[in-house]
């Protein structure tokens, strides 16, 4: 009780401090996205972060932190692992629609889990390499959090990125060696430094798109 207690606090200043503003009812849905993560991944092992104090601004915070960026309404969230930055994200914009892809089975189970538990209509899971995926609908965007450098997401997005497709990259330092290294088709259109509530250190949000994409909408 403490802990759900505990919770709902942080997240309740959190979201004041970075002026997101969640319905109650989607604020109990991120409630229990946290209380299904602290219960399976003591069995499963999804993410590296075990207290789950730091769950509210690590996990969530951080992935809210890219809500004001961005465009469009059909999300990919290319390893996703237990649903980060896609879950928070979904619920956070219940009329955009969500792929959150993984090669992981243990993780895209938990996911799906979380899905049906939820009632999250608007995300759909998918159990693959990102090489190997043919999705029927166009992305708007691509987010990863922690997957791999921008190269390497783009080399394993290539077939999926359009010539409007924006591919958002939430990384702690600033990149320099991974924008260096980035294939010379595209560039970066937009770099935002957030600050989340509770996270030290620095987060940066990149958008890469192919060169002469300016975003607009
Ligand atoms: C470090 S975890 C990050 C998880 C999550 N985005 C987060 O920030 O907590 C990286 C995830 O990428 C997945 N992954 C790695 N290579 C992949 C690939 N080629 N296709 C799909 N998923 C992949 C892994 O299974 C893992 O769950």
């Amino acid at each position: 009780m403490t802990l759900v207690l505990n919770q709902t606090e942080q997240l309740t200043s959190g979201l004041k401090a970075m002026g997101v503003k969640l319905a109650e009812v989607q604020q109990a849905k991120i409630l229990r996205y946290l209380e299904l993560l602290h219960k399976w991944n003591k069995a499963y092992n999804l993410t590296a972060v075990r207290d789950p104090v730091l769950h509210v601004s690590r996990h969530i915070l951080d992935s809210l932190a890219a809500l004001p960026y961005l465009k469009g309404v059909q999300f990919l969230d290319v390893g996703a692992g237990a649903g980060l930055p896609g879950i928070p994200l979904s619920i956070a914009l219940p009329e955009s629609h969500w792929t959150l892809l993984d090669s992981n089975g243990k993780k895209t189970r938990f996911m799906d889990q979380c899905r049906m538990d939820m009632g999250l209509p608007n995300l759909r899971v998918e159990h693959t390499r990102i090489e190997a995926f043919s999705p029927d609908v166009k992305f708007d965007g691509i987010i990863s959090r922690a997957f791999a450098t921008i190269g390497d997401m783009i080399a394993g997005c290539r077939d999926l990125i359009l010539s409007e497709t924006r591919i958002y990259a939430l990384k702690g330092l600033y990149p320099h060696d991974e924008i260096e290294a980035m294939p010379a088709d595209f560039e970066v259109v937009e770099w935002h430094k957030l600050e989340v509530p509770g996270c030290d250190g620095e987060r940066h949000l990149l958008i890469i798109a192919r060169s002469g994409n300016t975003g607009g909408s």
